[in-house]
């Protein structure tokens, strides 16, 4: 695959100063029990962030909260320096959900699913020579030039969410979130789709994602927040690795760094 991604411009995310996203004082829940709990914190250009916390902690929540899909019950959520629920610019963001959730929706070929990339910009009218260049080039970029024309029936986990990370990078946003990104995804592969993550962070996407395997995130994502409701940590990986958080918020002194890579 090509380690060059060329779609993005890069300009478009270091030229803000305001962040990206900016949760303060949020609490929230779906009944009386709250699910996150005075989360403070502020995601800038360029980063390259994961969360991570045990089954139930209020991640996807949490993910939710930031993209303005939910509303806090308390305090402030900014997505793009707006409220986040009321952001309403698509293109800038590109979300990859996990394979599971995206496996049987699409008897579409890979090339029509990265050009929907294109819609924020030119609505549902017809791309232009210089749309479907771009389309293309995210293909390139992400290594499944060949595959245009399969259908994304017919990909592997891991050239799925290769599609669709064209898809967003065909949108040119700005802050790539993705939730957990690996689930199903063989472990071959898990490796080349971080080097893919890395190799566009290098380039100046800014990425955000959940995900379960604990030594990927601490091999390749510079910020861990780790939740459990609240915040346990939030810092750089290596700190993480050697702080007691991990234990504190899953509750067990197993060697979670390890074992799944
Ligand atoms: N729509 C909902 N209505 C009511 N409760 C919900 C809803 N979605 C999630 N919850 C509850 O909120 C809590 C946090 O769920 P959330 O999905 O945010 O956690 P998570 O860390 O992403 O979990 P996992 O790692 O298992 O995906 C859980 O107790 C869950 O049961």
């Amino acid at each position: 695959m090509s380690t060059q991604p060329t779609t993005h411009s890069a300009t478009a995310s270091t030229e803000h100063s305001t962040p990206l996203i900016e949760l303060a004082g949020v609490d929230f829940g779906y009944t009386s029990t709250p699910v996150v709990e005075d989360i403070s914190l502020q995601i800038d250009a360029g980063e390259y962030a994961a969360v991570v916390g045990p089954n139930g902690s209020g991640k996807s929540t949490l993910m939710k909260l930031m993209l303005g899909l939910l509303r806090p019950d308390d305090g402030v959520a900014r997505l793009f320096g707006d409220p986040s629920h009321q952001f309403d610019d698509g293109s800038r963001i590109g979300y990859v959900a996990q394979h599971a959730s995206a496996s049987k929706e699409m008897p579409i070929t890979v090339r029509e699913v990265v050009k929907m990339g294109r819609f924020p910009h030119v609505g549902f009218g017809r791309l232009s020579r210089d749309d479907w260049e771009i389309v293309d080039r995210a293909l390139e970029t992400v290594g499944m030039g060949a595959f245009a024309s399969r259908r994304v029936t017919q990909l592997s986990g891991g050239q799925r969410q290769r599609a669709f990370i064209a898809r967003a990078l065909a949108s040119e946003a700005d802050l790539l979130v993705l939730d957990e990104p690996t689930v199903g995804v063989d472990m071959e592969s898990v490796e080349a789709f971080y080097d893919l993550l890395d190799a566009l962070n290098s380039n100046g996407i800014t990425v955000l994602l959940i995900e379960h395997d604990l030594g990927a995130v601490t091999e390749h994502a510079d910020r861990v927040i780790c939740l459990n409701r609240e915040i346990y940590f939030d810092g750089p990986a290596d700190a993480f690795v050697e702080s007691d958080a991990l234990a504190r918020a899953f509750g067990t002194t197993a060697n979670l760094l390890g074992g799944s890579r």
